[in-house]
């Protein structure tokens, strides 16, 4: 939760912007936090860069404060980054801590539902049917793991697409990583993604792919490969 209080609040892309370390009280001015917080804003900083998200130095302009700069792990977060995850940190937080507080509760039910279900009342991928708010940040969350991943694939897998002749990204979500493979692998002569009808309906038009509507517990759209990313 201090990992998504930290991308609401921007505090990646504030430093990014100053292109320097910044101290609370210069991050402070640049965010917005109410004054009386500045306190508990020390303290989300110290959270956060004990685990890895921001590292502390001495402040460069002699102030007593620490200062703050991104390490990796907070580069991945900034908004604007084509090969951001915050999305993916955004999405997963938003649905998922109700149920992991049935987890006890989940192991005591003599029944099959998941926690998710017991939670929301629905397993997830109907929940995403029924809530387009919902439906968009999950596929917006998947996309932006894809954006990252597909990167090193297509930079460090070559060889696994040798000789593909047609593909199905079966639940392949928005079509970020069908698109990815098309564009890097023209020799693909079809590249097809398969997901449930609400997510395809999200699916921007491509010359390069098609997109197709179904359940794969139904059937599969005929294809020499089947690509199954996170299923
Ligand atoms: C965890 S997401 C993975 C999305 C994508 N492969 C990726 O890595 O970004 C699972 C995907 O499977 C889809 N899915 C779930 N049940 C499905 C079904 N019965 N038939 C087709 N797709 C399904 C979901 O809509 C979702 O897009």
């Amino acid at each position: 939760m201090s990992l998504k209080c930290a991308i609401q609040l921007g505090i990646p892309d504030a430093i990014h912007a100053q292109g320097r370390p910044l101290t609370v009280t210069e991050l402070a001015s640049f965010l917005p936090v109410a004054p009386a917080k500045s306190l508990s804003l020390h303290r989300l900083m110290r959270m956060l860069a004990h685990m890895g998200f921001f590292s502390v130095q001495k402040d460069p302009n002699g102030s007593d404060e620490h200062a703050y700069s991104l390490t990796p792990n907070s580069k991945i977060l900034l908004k604007d980054s084509p090969i951001t995850l915050a999305s993916w940190v955004l999405g997963s937080l938003s649905s998922t801590p109700a149920p992991l507080q049935l987890l006890g509760p989940w192991f005591q039910a003599d029944q099959h539902a998941t926690p998710f279900e017991m939670s929301w009342g629905k397993p997830l991928f109907e929940m995403a049917g029924d809530d387009p708010a919902f439906n968009r940040s999950f596929n917006e969350a998947m996309a932006s793991d894809s954006r990252l991943t597909m990167m090193a694939v297509v930079a460090h897998c070559k060889d696994a697409f040798q000789g593909v002749s047609s593909l199905v990204d079966v639940g392949g979500g928005d079509g970020t990583t069908a698109r990815a493979i098309a564009e890097a692998f023209p020799h693909i002569k079809r590249v097809v993604v398969y997901d449930l009808p609400h997510v395809i309906a999200t699916v921007p038009k491509s010359p390069r792919f098609e997109a197709v509507a179904g359940n794969m517990f139904e059937h599969i759209p005929p294809a020499q490969t089947v690509f199954l990313k996170v299923i």
